[in-house]
């Protein structure tokens, strides 16, 4: 395949998997964006975490929070959880890389905060414990993964909101998730500093 094919070939793959996601995700989406306001609007904070580019993702996000978005505002409550080296690393060298988020959320996770965790396989061990921890502090889980959702599938909550991108490639599914974070933004701005 020449490089411009290979090119058009992941430009159309893009279209499709959004216009799919579009189909299968605007619902759970609305969920997540109305839990994420309401969560906000209670003084509660949230938390996030995932791995290499979703860590990526993650932090990107919370600092839409913490900074702002497209319109000034009040600063959010956020906290990245895979951002402070000296925790990653003390952590992960004393207790082991499946606890460095588990014992964050165990640290600064509080009834009805949120949890939001990122995994394109669904099936990272340290996301997955992460959640598990967040079930017992009483936290709500926004999960966005991929690949059939993996073992969050087994793991999630009927009020957790799962946004699982129909598509099975890691980088494809990590495009899509960081527009569903974009999406949660606007309409968290949108009820917070009106409609425009
Ligand atoms: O960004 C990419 C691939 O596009 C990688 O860094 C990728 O995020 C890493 O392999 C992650 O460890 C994958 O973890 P997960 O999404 O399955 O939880
Ligand atoms: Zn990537």
């Amino acid at each position: 395949m020449d490089l411009l094919t290979r090119i058009s070939m992941h430009f159309e793959d893009n279209a499709k998997a959004l216009q799919l996601s579009a189909e299968a995700l605007s619902t759970p989406l609305a969920q997540a964006t109305e839990k994420l306001t309401q969560t906000i609007q209670q003084g509660k904070k949230v938390l996030a975490c995932g791995n290499g580019g979703s860590a990526a993702d993650a932090q990107h996000f919370i600092a839409e929070l913490v900074g702002r978005f497209e319109r000034d505002r009040m600063p959010l409550a956020g906290i990245a959880l895979n951002t402070d080296t000296s925790i990653l690393t003390a952590v992960g060298n004393d207790y082991g890389f499946d606890d460095i988020f588990e014992r964050q959320v165990r640290a600064l996770g509080q009834t009805g905060d949120i949890l939001v965790a990122i995994s394109t396989s669904g099936h990272s061990p340290n996301v997955i414990k992460a959640i598990h921890t967040a079930h017992q502090k009483g936290l709500t889980v926004i999960a966005l993964s991929g690949k059939g959702g993996g073992a969050l599938n087994d793991i999630l909550k009927p009020s957790d909101i799962h946004l699982c991108v129909p598509h099975n490639r890691t980088m494809r599914i990590q495009e899509i998730h960081i527009l569903l974070l974009h999406i949660m933004c606007d309409g968290l701005d949108a009820v917070i500093l009106g409609d425009n």
